[in-house]
C-alpha cells in the first residue's frame, strides 16, 4: 500500500534520512486520506511518527522554566529538547536543566533503559552528551538540522576567539564520535503530508479551546485573533529553530558533517520540510491562547477530600502540556476527531530536568487497537443508521492509550525490578500529584478509568460535558469526585472585567457600538499583564 510518506520518500526523503538510518517511522504509516474536509471523507492527513517526535522535541525545548537556566553561563550552549522513544512509543519528554544538558538528563533518568531507545533532539547534541549516549547503547539519535546545542551561530568568521574554538572543537569531537559509533546518528525530517499544514490550521482555528475563546467573547473576531497568534508564534519559532540565511545554514550543516544535505535539491527540500514543521508547531500553539483564558477550577466544584489538595501547575506549564496533547492528536486514527492525552506526575524529590520535578507517565492519541490494519474496523459515527458500522466500540481513546503505554509499566522495566518496587512501578504513585492533560472532555467510558488509575488532576475543556451522543456520552465528567478539574475558561479576573464592561454598556457609559476586534485585542493585552503574571499558579 503506497502511503503519501513513502511516495514522497522516493522523491527526496532519502537524503534527509541518513543512509545508515533504518527508520521504521515512515514504513509503518498507514494510508491516510489527503482530504482536508474531514467531515466528508475519511480522516485528514496525519503527522508521521518521526515528525511527531521531532515536533515534540522542538516544543520541549520551549518548556516554560521555573528556574533560570545557568547552563548558558557559556553563551554558546543552547537549551535543547529531547523525546525518548522505545518500541515506537514516547517514554520520555525532557529539556535541558539548570545545570545539565538534556542528553545528561536522559542518562540520569533512563539509565540502562536507553539501550533500546531512539532519541529525538531539537539540536545536534554536544560531544559531552553524545559520548554518554553512545556508551549507554542507544539505538538511534536523530536531531533537528538547525544550530547545534553548542551554537555554531556564535562562531566568529575568523574563528580565533575562545567561543569559536570551543564550538569548533565540539563539532569535530561530535563528528568523530558519530563516525565511530554503533548507533545511527542522523537527521530524520520527513516531508509533511500534502494538505497537513492546511488541515492543522483549520482544525486548530476551530478546536475546543478556540471555540471557548470565541464563545466567551462574541465581539472578538476569532479568526483574526487566531492568525495574529499564529503569526507571532511563527516569528518566534522561526528565530529559534530556523537559520534564515541559506549560506549560513550550509556552513553549519558542513561543520556538523551533513555536507550531503547542502546539495540541491536536497537542501531546498530540507529547508522546506523544516519550515513546514515549524509552521505546524506555530498553528497548534496558537490554538491554546493564554491571553484571557487559562485552566481554572469551576466555582461550583465541591471540595472532595480532607487531604491537602495539590496545587495546580502554572498556566504556562498547563498550556504547554495541552499543546503536547494537541500535537499527539494529529496522529489520530479516528475518521473525524483527533484527541491527544499526556500524563505527567510531580516527583517528590527535585529533578535534574528542565521540567523540574515533573516526569512523563504516559501519552497517547485515539486510535484503533495496536496492530490493526487501516479500514479493518468500522469507522462511521453516530449519524450512520447501522449501529454495527459505528466506530465507538473499537476506538481506544487518547486517555486509554496514555494509561496503557506508560513507560513505568513496560514489562522490560518490571523484569528489572523485584517485589514491592515492581508492584509500585506498576501503578501511579498515590503520594504524587499525577496530572492528565487531554484535548477533549473525558467521556463516560474514561471517567472511571481516570479515577481508578489515581489521577489527581485533569486539565481539559468541558465543551462536551453533559452531552449524550448515544454511542458516546459525556455525562459523568461533571460528577467526577476526588479529581481536581481545571477547565479551559476565562480567568476569574477577565470574567469580572467583562461583567464590569457589560454593566457599563447597559448603563450607556461606553459607546453604543460593540468593541472593535482590535480594541478587544488591546484590552486582551492589558488583561494579559494583569491576569497572567509569569508562571502564576493555576487556582
Ligand atoms: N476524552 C476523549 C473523548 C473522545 N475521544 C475520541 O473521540 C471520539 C468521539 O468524538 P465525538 O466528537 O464525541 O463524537 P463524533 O461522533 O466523532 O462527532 P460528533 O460530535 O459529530 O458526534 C471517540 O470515538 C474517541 O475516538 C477520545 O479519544 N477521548
Amino acid at each position: 500500500m503506497a502511503t503519501t510518506d513513502t511516495v514522497q520518500s522516493n522523491q527526496y526523503l532519502k537524503p534527509t534520512c541518513a543512509a545508515s538510518c533504518n527508520c521504521k517511522g515512515y514504513r509503518d504509516v498507514r494510508e491516510a486520506s489527503t482530504q482536508t474536509d474531514t467531515k466528508v471523507q475519511g480522516h485528514g492527513p496525519r503527522l508521521s511518527k518521526v515528525n511527531l517526535f521531532t515536533l515534540l522535541s522542538l516544543w520541549m525545548e520551549l518548556f516554560p522554566k521555573e528556574e533560570p537556566e545557568d547552563i548558558n553561563q557559556d553563551v554558546f550552549t543552547r537549551g535543547t529538547g529531547l523525546v525518548v522513544v522505545r518500541d515506537h512509543k514516547v517514554v520520555g519528554l525532557h529539556c535541558s536543566g539548570p545545570e545539565l544538558h538534556v542528553g545528561q538528563v536522559a542518562v540520569i533518568r533512563h539509565g540502562p533503559r536507553l539501550a533500546a531507545s531512539d532519541l529525538y533532539f531539537s539540536r545536534r547534541p554536544c560531544a559531552t552528551c553524545l559520548k554518554m549516549l553512545i556508551n549507554a547503547g542507544v539505538s538511534r539519535i536523530s536531531f533537528w538540522p538547525g544550530d547545534p546545542e553548542m551554537s555554531l551561530l556564535a562562531v566568529r568568521p575568523n574563528g580565533t576567539d575562545s567561543i569559536s574554538q570551543e564550538a569548533m572543537l565540539d563539532a569535530i569531537a561530535s563528528e568523530k564520535l558519530k563516525s565511530n559509533s554503533r548507533p545511527h546518528i542522523s537527521v530524520v525530517v520527513q516531508p509533511v503530508d500534502p494538505g497537513l499544514q492546511q488541515f492543522v490550521e483549520e482544525t486548530s482555528r476551530r478546536c475546543d479551546f478556540m471555540e471557548r475563546v470565541s464563545g466567551d467573547d462574541p465581539d472578538l473576531d476569532a479568526g483574526d485573533f487566531y492568525w495574529k497568534q499564529r503569526r507571532r508564534n511563527l516569528d518566534t519559532f522561526s528565530e529559534e529553530f530556523l537559520i534564515p540565511h541559506e549560506q549560513c545554514h550550509r556552513d553549519i550543516l558542513t561543520k556538523i558533517g551533513l555536507e550531503n544535505f547542502c546539495m540541491e535539491p536536497y537542501f531546498s527540500n530540507l529547508r522546506q520540510n523544516m519550515r513546514e514543521l515549524v509552521g505546524i508547531l506555530a498553528s497548534v500553539a496558537a490554538s491554546v491562547p493564554l491571553l484571557q483564558h487559562g485552566f481554572y477550577r469551576k466555582d461550583s466544584q465541591p471540595a472532595t477530600s480532607e487531604q491537602r489538595q495539590p496545587q495546580g501547575v502554572s498556566q504556562e506549564i498547563a498550556r504547554h502540556c495541552i499543546v503536547q496533547a494537541r500535537l499527539l492528536a494529529y496522529r489520530t486514527e479516528d475518521p473525524k476527531v483527533g484527541v491527544g492525552a499526556v500524563i505527567w506526575a510531580e516527583g517528590k524529590s527535585g529533578g535534574c530536568d528542565g521540567t523540574g520535578r515533573l516526569y512523563l507517565v504516559g501519552c497517547g492519541y485515539n486510535a484503533y487497537p495496536v496492530g490493526s490494519e487501516y479500514g479493518e474496523y468500522p469507522q462511521m459515527d453516530n449519524k450512520e443508521q447501522d449501529r454495527q458500522r459505528r466506530k465507538y466500540r473499537y476506538i481506544i481513546h487518547a486517555e486509554q492509550n496514555a494509561l496503557t503505554f506508560s513507560p513505568y509499566r513496560s514489562t522490560e522495566m518490571a523484569e528489572r525490578m523485584q517485589g514491592e518496587e515492581a508492584r509500585r512501578s506498576d501503578e501511579i504513585r498515590e503520594e504524587e500529584n499525577t496530572m492528565l492533560f487531554v484535548t477533549k472532555c473525558p467521556c463516560d467510558e474514561c471517567v472511571p478509568l481516570i479515577r481508578g488509575a489515581g489521577i489527581k488532576q485533569i486539565y481539559t475543556t468541558d465543551l462536551d460535558s453533559g452531552k449524550d451522543k448515544g454511542d458516546i456520552s459525556y455525562l459523568r465528567f461533571h460528577g467526577l469526585q476526588g479529581v481536581l478539574k481545571f477547565i479551559w475558561q476565562k480567568s476569574p479576573l477577565a470574567r469580572r472585567a467583562s461583567e464590569h464592561a457589560g454593566l457599563h454598556l447597559t448603563n450607556g457609559c461606553v459607546g453604543k457600538h460593540g468593541r472593535q476586534p482590535e480594541q478587544a485585542l488591546q484590552s486582551n493585552k492589558r488583561l494579559r499583564s494583569a491576569t497572567n503574571p509569569d508562571l502564576s499558579p493555576v487556582c
